[in-house]
């Protein structure tokens, strides 16, 4: 498996551009089983998530076309198959969303139980009620999820009881297809859910109210393919602040989507960050000072996004001063702690909280990847440890960022990939 070999760095310096989402594309590659007709995605980015979504497809029998490395057409008009095996499930959760539109589009779904993953059980349960209550007949059997409905769906009234992304997305793009309306109460208000929305109505259906916590989908009879382009990818954009911030250097990144970093920017300003923003580019500019730690919760958007936790982990280890960190979405999501420590961060876990005590000096070491933000967090480690930092297992990192070694690297960073 490959590893990230990073030296210690001078501050990051330059512009990087910004991918498209992965949290963004997932769904919306997935909402083409929906349509009648070849949708066409670009700015997708080119991770190994986006592989295993259209090997997904694939296997389904939709017909890909990978026109460059960032655009992509998929005719999922028809399928061969209903079945999301579990070698392809396993990889990623996110598989689970194939659920809601196939069963819309044709009654019947069978998909693998995603496993448990390093940040924390994750159930599905809130996807399958809501299913159900939409007609669906659901039951497990063999690790698969066997779901049918006699004729189409019906549309629902579905309360969630916890703010879930995948099953606001799930059920979403089941209703689009479903007799009926349907309304979606407590539903996740993240900018991916609004993209989704966006999608589905170039493709011609009713979806309103995504990005409140109410979301109204008036289903219609079928959907078209359309021409979409992916929203900036906002996690990859705060981690290349907070890699610029950890550093005391300053950094632009193009192509992003500012108005999605509210909470984030608001973070690193309070870590005494100088922040510029533009309609398409935030630029950060620590004035060669070291950041002031912060204290933080995580919560749904427009809250502080458990996604940027792990990077605001090392922020706050190197940074002047104590700061809390709080996880409220994951259980088990402070794997990057223990391998922070053994590079010298000094930081207390209670609960689900971190302390730092600031002022940590990093020293390189082996540590392990163990989930995606983890992994990020570990390189932003490197980039101001004393001497190597090698980041084992960056099978993960592969997952969410594209290219991460040549865009750090484009910023002065001294990090290589080394292929085993
Ligand atoms: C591909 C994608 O977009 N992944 C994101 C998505 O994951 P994902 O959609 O899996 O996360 P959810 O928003 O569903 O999870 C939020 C919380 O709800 C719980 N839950 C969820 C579903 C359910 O049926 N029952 C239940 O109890 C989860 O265990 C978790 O504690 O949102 C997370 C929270 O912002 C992000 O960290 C992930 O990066
Ligand atoms: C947890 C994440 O992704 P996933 O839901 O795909 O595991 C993430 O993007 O940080």
């Amino acid at each position: 498996m490959d590893k990230l070999v990073i030296t210690k760095s001078p501050p990051l310096s330059g512009s990087v551009t910004i991918s498209g989402a992965k949290n963004a594309a997932l769904p919306l590659l997935i909402s083409s089983l929906l349509a009648d007709s070849t949708c066409s995605f670009q700015n997708v980015p080119a991770l190994r998530d986006i592989s295993t979504t259209l090997l997904l497809l694939k296997d389904f029998g939709a017909s890909i076309n990978q026109v460059d490395k960032n655009h992509v057409e998929i005719d999922a008009s028809s399928l061969n198959s209903v079945t999301a095996s579990y070698d392809l499930v396993r990889t990623m959760r996110a598989s689970i969303l194939v659920l809601g539109p196939l069963l819309a589009k044709h009654g019947k779904a069978n998909v693998s139980l995603p496993g448990g993953c390093a940040i924390g059980a994750r159930p599905v349960n809130l996807h399958l009620a809501g299913l159900e209550k939409m007609g669906a007949k659901i039951e497990v059997d063999e690790g698969y999820i066997r779901a049918e409905v006699d004729g189409r769906l019906k549309g629902a009234r579905i309360f969630m009881d916890i703010v879930s992304v995948g099953a606001t997305e799930n059920l979403m793009m089941a209703a689009t297809l479903a007799d009926g309306d349907t309304i979606l109460e407590n539903a996740a208000r993240e900018p991916e859910i609004v993209d989704l929305a966006n999608c589905l109505n170039s493709m011609g259906a009713k979806v309103s109210g995504a990005g409140t916590d109410s979301v109204k989908i008036t289903g219609v009879k079928n959907l078209q393919g359309c021409d979409y382009s992916v929203l900036p990818d906002r996690i990859e954009t705060g981690t290349f602040l907070v890699a610029a911030a950890v550093s005391g250097g300053s950094v632009r990144c193009e192509n992003a989507e500012p108005s999605t970093l509210d909470a984030v920017i608001s973070k690193l300003e309070q870590a005494g960050a100088k922040i510029t923003i533009g309609e398409d580019w935030i630029e950060l500019d620590m004035q060669g000072k070291l950041p002031k730690a912060v204290n933080l919760k995580t919560a749904p958007h427009p809250g502080f996004p458990t996604d940027m936790q792990a990077q605001f982990m090392t922020l706050n280890a190197v940074a002047q001063g104590s700061g809390v960190i709080t996880e409220t979405i994951f259980e088990n999501r402070f794997m990057h702690v223990p391998e922070l420590q053994r590079m010298g961060a000094e930081i207390e876990l209670e609960g689900n909280s971190a302390l730092s005590k600031g002022n940590s000096k990093l020293k390189g070491a082996q540590v392990m990847a163990t989930d995606l933000r983890a992994s990020a967090s570990l390189v932003i480690a490197g980039l101001v440890a004393e001497g190597d930092t090698i980041v084992n297992r960056i099978y993960h990192l592969d997952r969410g960022y594209e290219a991460i070694e040549h865009k750090l690297g484009g910023l002065g960073a001294n990090i290589k990939r080394v292929k085993e």
